[in-house]
């Protein structure tokens, strides 16, 4: 048997073509564009290109974007103040700080300061909290976009075995949350799990959200799993997974790749959450 290779890559391209569609009903009933303003502070050269891909994604989905620049010494005040000046702005429906942020800088007070309305990121405490009480809010775009990709893939998730490795705010505790909400029986496993390996292999979906290069071994996966690799790691081999890929994919049914699996679809879940925001502002179902 040899895996299905789940093409992320594609499957953002027709997500971001479906946004621009409603993108473009948004500014006929709306009478205006939506906005995602995007924060990055110092001249990280990844960061300035991952910056500058969610620009031009945002332009082609016939959204604004506005990028603000602030210098690597930027203090946490002025940081905090531009937060603010967006959050009142009312052209913006969406706000990212990129991270991660300079070492003088507090993530967690910034993070606070968004509106959590605005919060496309899914970060703030209010959105944590309105996806564990299953409430509307603005979930985490890495996660959305792994529960779309599994969801094409599955249909229905109700009664599966999902085993999410990895606990972060931005990807684990949300991946598990909405797992839970598709009715899956979920674990989440971390450093710290015992018996990783026969943990993981329960699962019928498996979520590596780790940051280890092909930490998690083919024999780890059950026949037929469905596997979504998380993981973006610069190796000497080039980019590479949190999973053994060529090993996996001897035995599963099917496999996200990196590149061109789980990224794209984080950025077209940015594009969305922003038309979702903007809706929200508007009153607009
Ligand atoms: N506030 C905030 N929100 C984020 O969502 C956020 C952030 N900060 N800081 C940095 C990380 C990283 N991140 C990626 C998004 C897309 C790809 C992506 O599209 N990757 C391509 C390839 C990229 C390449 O070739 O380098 C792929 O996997 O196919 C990667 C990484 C969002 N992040
Ligand atoms: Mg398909």
């Amino acid at each position: 048997m040899t895996a299905e290779i789940i093409d992320g890559k594609a499957f953002a391209a027709n997500l971001r073509a479906s946004i621009a569609e409603d993108v473009a009903a948004f500014r006929d009933a709306a009478g205006r564009t939506p906005g995602l303003a995007v924060v990055l502070v110092g001249d990280d050269p990844a960061s300035a290109v991952y910056v500058r891909n969610k620009g031009r994604a945002t332009r082609e989905a016939g959204m604004e974007s506005l990028e603000h620049r602030l210098p690597g010494s930027a203090g946490q005040d002025e940081l905090i103040a531009l937060v603010e000046q967006l959050n009142a702005d009312p052209t913006v429906d969406g706000i990212l700080v990129q991270l991660p942020l300079p070492g003088q800088i507090d993530e967690r007070a910034v993070v606070a300061a968004i509106d959590p309305d605005k919060d496309v990121d899914g970060l703030t405490t209010t959105n944590a909290g309105r996806l564990a009480n299953n409430m509307d809010g603005l979930a985490p775009c890495t996660p959305l976009g792994c529960i779309m990709l599994l969801k094409d893939q599955l249909g229905e998730l109700k009664g599966l075995e999902a085993v999410v490795i990895g606990r972060s705010i931005l990807v684990g505790k949300p991946m598990a949350q909405l797992l839970l909400a598709e009715n899956c029986t979920v674990t989440i496993a971390h450093s710290k799990t015992r018996g990783l390996a026969d943990v993981v292999r329960r699962a019928d979906i498996v979520v590596a959200a780790i940051g280890i290069p092909h930490m998690v071994k083919g024999d780890w996966i059950k026949p037929g799993a469905t596997v979504i690799d998380v993981g973006i790691n610069r190796t000497a081999d080039g980019l590479v997974g949190d999973v053994d890929f060529a090993a996996a994919a001897s035995h599963v049914a099917a496999i996200t790749p990196v590149p061109g699996g789980v990224g794209p679809m984080t950025i077209a879940c940015l594009l969305a959450n922003t038309l979702t925001a903007a809706k929200r502002r508007e009153g607009i179902a």
